[in-house]
């Protein structure tokens, strides 16, 4: 049982400017923070973002994985929009999150400096998918691997699914910022996502952080949903 608090992120997947601003709007006074991705990114522009952030704590998920130089360039771009996390890939390899990191270090100040989150294994993968690309030894394992590479060079925190908190507390302590996307509230489809868990299962597990979007943002009122998923945080 854990006695930390689990906040809750609102996943915004659309393309839409007008449709992130107005759940932005409706799910703020119950999720802690908005997360805007690739879909909304490709589609609107950084403008979009810069302007359904405003005033919000932002998760900027651009999961970043390519060389080191491109990498770290790539967040010396994003100074402008100073988001509160930030997401490269853990699987790009220690010298490609060590670049992230120094880009953050460098291209911030400190008090704006992005948390660097490493994604691990992706919430949508089983150990038959791992498998097939030659990971043997299951999503834990791997994610415990790749959760050492990344936190031993510069990563602030780790991208996972709740099914690997308590391996990673073990292993890696309190220190860590968990964030686990992948939740389903009881009943809810799971869709394309494989390794999923009820936001208190999560919060009990030692989440700090909840992701959360389609069960949000397809449900008949946005505001509810994200109060209930709150409400369950709270327990
Ligand atoms: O980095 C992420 O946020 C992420 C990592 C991961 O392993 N799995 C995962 O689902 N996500 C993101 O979390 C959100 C989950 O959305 P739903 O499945 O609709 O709740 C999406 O925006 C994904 O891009």
């Amino acid at each position: 049982m854990s006695s930390r608090r689990t906040r809750l992120i609102a996943a915004l997947d659309t393309r839409d400017p007008k449709q992130a601003a107005a759940w932005a709007t409706s799910v703020s006074p119950h999720a802690d923070a908005i997360k805007l991705g690739l879909e909304f990114v490709y589609a609107a522009g950084f403008e979009a973002v810069e302007k359904v952030a405003a005033g919000r704590e932002l998760f900027l998920d651009l999961k970043l994985h390519d060389i080191p130089n491109t990498v770290g360039a790539a967040i010396g771009s994003l100074s402008r929009i100073s988001p509160a996390m930030l997401t490269i890939h853990a699987g790009g390899g220690s010298a490609m999150v060590a670049a992230a990191r120094k880009a953050c270090d460098d291209s911030f100040t400190l008090e704006k400096r992005p948390l660097l989150l490493a994604v691990t294994v992706l919430t949508s993968l089983d150990d038959h998918a791992l498998a097939e690309m030659g990971v043997h030894d299951g999503a834990q394992a791997q994610v415990l691997r790749l959760a050492e590479l990344a936190l031993r060079n510069g990563a602030d925190g780790l991208v996972c699914s709740a099914h690997e908190l308590a391996a990673l507390r073990a292993e890696f302590g309190a220190e860590p910022i968990l964030v686990t996307p992948g939740i389903r509230p009881q009943g809810a489809v799971a869709g394309d996502q494989k390794r999923v868990m009820t936001p208190g299962a999560a919060k009990d597990a030692g989440a700090d952080w909840i992701v959360v979007g389609r069960p949000i943002t397809a449900a008949a009122d946005p505001a509810i949903a994200a109060a209930a998923i709150a409400a369950e945080l709270a327990l």
